[in-house]
């Protein structure tokens, strides 16, 4: 009775029809009707921008408008965007200058925006995506930021490293004194910006400040030279618009000469710190070792909950030469280009000296206990940071779905592009925008000046997830680097030049010639002569 009911209606043409209904149905929803992502984007647009070749993108004209960085800025003046969608291959590049939608991307859709693009460089300096900057949003990336901020970089442990800072401070001031003690010198500000950061890196890290001999003046000897110049050098070929790293065929090539570049310096900065993390790793095994002295000790002293070492000999190698290059290049780009601008504004330069007479007098130098009333200091730096930062371009943030931003289509995968220097110069945010003007940044109520900008009118540290662990370090040590500079130096135009030439470099933010400004010893010789005193305890 079952089975001729079926088959009857199986012979039935309703049946043929409902079935051909369910068929077309089905099809509609797997293939025809739009997916959440296609209706997103029919009814908001792509990001303004060049008009894509198929398959390549935007990429021929990028190589025929190199810098890539100063194209993109050219397109987004060209277009008056805030915005916009530039194609890499099949990748979306946006480039951002908005604060609101620096503040949406970051603090809004930060869980939708907190990962970051795989590529040749990042992958290789990382050792496989070991350390946080260049590792995507995971566990990896989680268990190291909490090492950075809870291990090296908590209030306790910077407190624990103050006498270290102390130290390359003094050196500093020390090896200036001895440049220009006679009556007065030209100084290379690049130089001494540069090595006080790397000397005083490698004081945290490794506790020396000399991988070789060093020198009696305090100035960087041909090892710590080529050190900070390798570290600089990795910084500039990572995400640095790389065919291979838009267009995945080409990944195995070295089409622009990069990937060898970048291994050359990697492999001079590994041949400095390899040899010292395994020798301390040793140390520690054999007990020849048991007191902290420094982050690499830290480091190595972690443990797991069963007590065995809780990070790996790459992840140790790859996490300290993060740290170096993430700490060497802002704090001296910054001090060049803010002591630049105030040598072109002198008046400036006074008020900033007057503000350390004030707080610090001329018998002592000025200390980190000092750095909460140095606030015309401190808006000197902001303004720096405004107008000057290192690189125009953000670390690149990745959509990890896709997303709506300012009512524009932003597709699962695209590389945001926050612009540091488009926010800094933005019309809209900022009165006379290329003007370095320090009071734009003080309070009215005279309260503590901090470098952070929670609005990000002043693209800094960043914030959410992917910003800075290192804000109070660095924030330390580029106060520190300027106030120890301007206390205890005047400083002026060299004779024949009236006024500083503040151009920028064609393929970077950075000045395009390297500082170099007349200073004379300002405080009583007996301040410095006390440093000389403490080198020889
Ligand atoms: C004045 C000095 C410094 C400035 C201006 C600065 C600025 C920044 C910025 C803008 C970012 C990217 C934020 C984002 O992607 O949205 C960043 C990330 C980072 N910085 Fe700094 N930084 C400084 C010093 C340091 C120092 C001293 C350290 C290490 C102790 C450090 C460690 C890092 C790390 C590890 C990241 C990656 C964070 C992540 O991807 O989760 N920075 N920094």
């Amino acid at each position: 009775m079952k089975s001729s009911f079926t088959s009857m209606m199986l012979s039935h043409p309703i049946f043929y029809f409902f079935f051909m209904l369910f068929g077309i149905i089905l099809l509609y929803i797997k293939i025809l009707k739009p997916n959440d992502s296609t209706k997103k984007q029919e009814k908001h647009r792509f990001p303004p921008g060049p008009k894509p070749w198929p398959i390549v993108g935007n990429i021929p004209e990028m190589l025929a408008n190199k810098p890539t960085f100063r194209w993109i800025q050219n397109i987004m003046n060209d277009l008056n965007t805030e915005i916009a969608c530039i194609r890499l291959g099949n990748i979306h590049v946006i480039p951002v200058t908005s604060p609101s939608i620096a503040r949406e991307i970051l603090m809004k859709q930060d869980a939708i925006f907190a990962s970051r693009p795989l590529n040749w460089s990042s992958e290789h300096v990382s050792l496989g995506y070991l350390t946080i900057g260049p590792s995507p949003f995971g566990q990896q990336w989680k268990k190291m930021k909490r090492v950075i901020t809870n291990e090296l970089a908590s209030p306790l442990r910077l407190q624990w490293l103050h006498d270290k800072r102390a130290e390359e401070a003094d050196n500093l001031v020390q090896y200036m004194y001895n440049q220009c003690n006679n009556g007065g010198a030209l100084v290379d500000i690049r130089l001494a910006g540069k090595h006080y950061g790397g000397n005083l890196i490698r004081r945290l890290l490794f506790n020396k400040r000399y991988f070789g001999n060093g020198r009696e003046d305090g100035g960087p000897g041909a090892e710590e030279v080529e050190h900070v110049e390798a570290l600089l050098s990795v910084l500039n070929y990572l995400f640095a618009f790389s065919i291979s790293d838009y267009v995945p065929l080409m990944r195995e090539f070295d089409l622009d000469g990069q990937k060898e570049a970048m291994k050359k310096a990697i492999n001079t900065l590994r041949k400095y710190h390899d040899p010292i993390i395994e020798e301390r790793i040793r140390q520690w095994k054999n007990g020849i070792r048991t007191h902290q002295e420094d982050w690499l000790d830290v480091l190595i002293s972690l443990k797991d909950a069963n007590n065995n070492p809780f990070l790996t000999l790459d992840e140790i190698k790859a996490q300290i030469m993060e740290i170096m290059m993430a700490t060497i290049d802002n704090p001296y780009n910054n001090i060049e280009w803010v002591l630049a601008e105030m040598l072109n504004q002198p008046k400036l330069l006074q008020k900033a000296t007057e503000e350390l007479d004030d707080v610090v007098g001329k018998e002592r130098l000025v200390q980190e206990s000092n750095i909460p009333k140095l606030n015309y200091i401190k808006a000197c730096i902001r303004e720096g940071f405004r107008l000057h930062p290192i690189v125009d371009f953000n670390i690149p943030h990745v959509s990890m779905e896709d997303t709506i931003l300012s009512n524009y289509f932003i597709p699962k995968g695209s590389h945001i592009l926050i612009r540091r220097q488009g926010i800094g110069q933005n019309p809209k945010v900022w009165k006379d925008p290329l003007k370095f003007k320090p009071e734009r940044h003080l309070k009215n109520d005279g309260s503590n000046l901090t470098l952070i900008d929670p609005n990000l009118e002043t693209f800094t540290f960043g914030t959410g997830k992917r910003s800075c662990p290192g804000i109070t370090i660095g924030s330390t040590m580029t106060i520190m680097l300027f106030a120890r500079l301007v206390h205890g130096f005047t400083w002026t135009t060299p004779p024949n030049e009236h006024i500083i030439d503040l151009c920028e470099c064609v393929g970077d933010t950075s000045k395009a010639k390297p500082l170099v400004a007349l200073g004379k010893p300002r405080l009583a010789a007996e301040v410095y002569h006390k440093l000389d005193q403490k080198k020889n305890i």
